[in-house]
This record gives structure tokens, sequence and C-alpha cells, in this order.
């Protein structure tokens, strides 16, 4: 599941690594969402990637989704200070595998959020940290199958069957 500010890039994220696009318009997610694809991670599984609102006033439903997930990947904006403090005040709450993302970091003109900062901060907490880009595609794929590798490892190898189940809604449009 991913978890960040409103426009870090978590959509972007996402359709990078399902289905190898990206697009420059922004359309903001309503609530969540998720997209499945699968990996070869010691014999195939399937992934299911869910997406987050980051607009404060979904958090509530989205917090309850979370405590869902068998792994969260925290994304933050390089060239977004303010998205990287929200980061640090989710660290604290989370239980989970988890993986420290700077996305938008083809944008290194605008950069805000320097390297070794959130690298200080991923050590802290004892995880993973990528700079990624969506739009050059840099690391995504890295990313997101070193998480679902150590979910695996967490896990025992198994591939199937976990007890996290996630609360159930029905979306109408
Ligand atoms: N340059 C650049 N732009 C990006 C990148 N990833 C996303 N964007 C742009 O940032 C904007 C927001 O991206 P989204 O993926 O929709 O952001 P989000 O985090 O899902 O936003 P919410 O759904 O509101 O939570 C879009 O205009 C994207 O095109 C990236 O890696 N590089």
């Amino acid at each position: 599941m991913l978890i960040g500010d409103s426009g870090v890039g978590k959509t972007c994220l996402i359709i990078r690594f399902v289905e190898d696009n990206f697009n420059n318009t922004y359309i903001s997610t309503i609530v969540i969402d998720f997209k499945i694809r699968s990996v070869d991670i010691e014999g195939k599984i399937k992934l299911q990637v869910w997406d987050t609102a980051g607009q404060e006033r979904f958090k509530t439903i989205t917090t309850a989704y979370y405590r869902g997930a068998m792994g969260i990947i925290l994304v933050y904006d390089i060239t977004d200070e303010k998205s990287f403090e929200n980061i640090q005040n989710w660290m604290k709450s989370i239980k989970v595998e988890c993986l420290l993302l700077g996305n938008k970091c083809d944008m290194e003109a605008k950069r805000k959020v320097q390297k070794e900062q959130a690298d200080k901060l991923a050590r802290g907490h004892g995880i993973r940290f990528f700079e990624t880009s969506s739009k050059s595609s840099m690391n995504v794929d890295e990313a997101f199958s070193s998480l679902a590798r150590d979910i695996l490892l967490k896990s025992g190898g198994q591939k199937s069957g976990n007890s996290n189940k996630l609360p159930s809604t029905e979306l109408k449009t």
C-alpha cells in the first residue's frame, strides 16, 4: 500500500510499475484504488498494490485500510519539504514491513530534500530507501520488488493465505 501527501506521485508509481506508462495529467485519487501485477520472485507471485488518496479529507478511511496491509511504501516528493516532514509522522505509527521512496528524482533542479537526509531517516528506522522517478522509471521496479521480497522473507516464503484481510468496501460510480 502506498501512503504519502497528495501529489507526491503515488498513482504514477503504480501505473509505471503495473502498466509501464506515465502521464503528466494529475487526477487526484478518491479514497482508495488497487492494481495487480504478477512478478517473479522465487516463482510467480501476484502483488496487489493499493493506492490511497493523499488528501487530508480521506485520511480516516485510508488509515483504516493501511492497518490491513502486508507492506507499506511511504512516498514523498524530493521537491517538496512538507511531504518529507509528513512522512516522518506516518513512520511513527507504522508497524508492518515498509520502504521509503523519494519520488520525482528526475526534477533535480527543484530538489528540496537531500538524499542524505532521507537516507539517515531510513537507516534510523531500519528500512530501505530509494529515490525514484515514475517519469524516467528509475528504481520503480527495484523498489516494489525489494519490498515484495522482504514481505515474502518475513512471512517465511508463504505466497498466499495471509490473515491480513482488508476491510471490504462497496464502491459505486
Ligand atoms: N516529473 C515528475 N512528475 C511526476 C512524477 N510522478 C508523478 N508526477 C506528477 O505529479 C503529479 C501527481 O501525481 P499523482 O501520481 O497523481 O500523485 P498522488 O500522490 O497519487 O496524488 P493523490 O491521488 O492526490 O494522493 C502528476 O501531475 C504527475 O504527472 C515523477 O516521477 N516525475
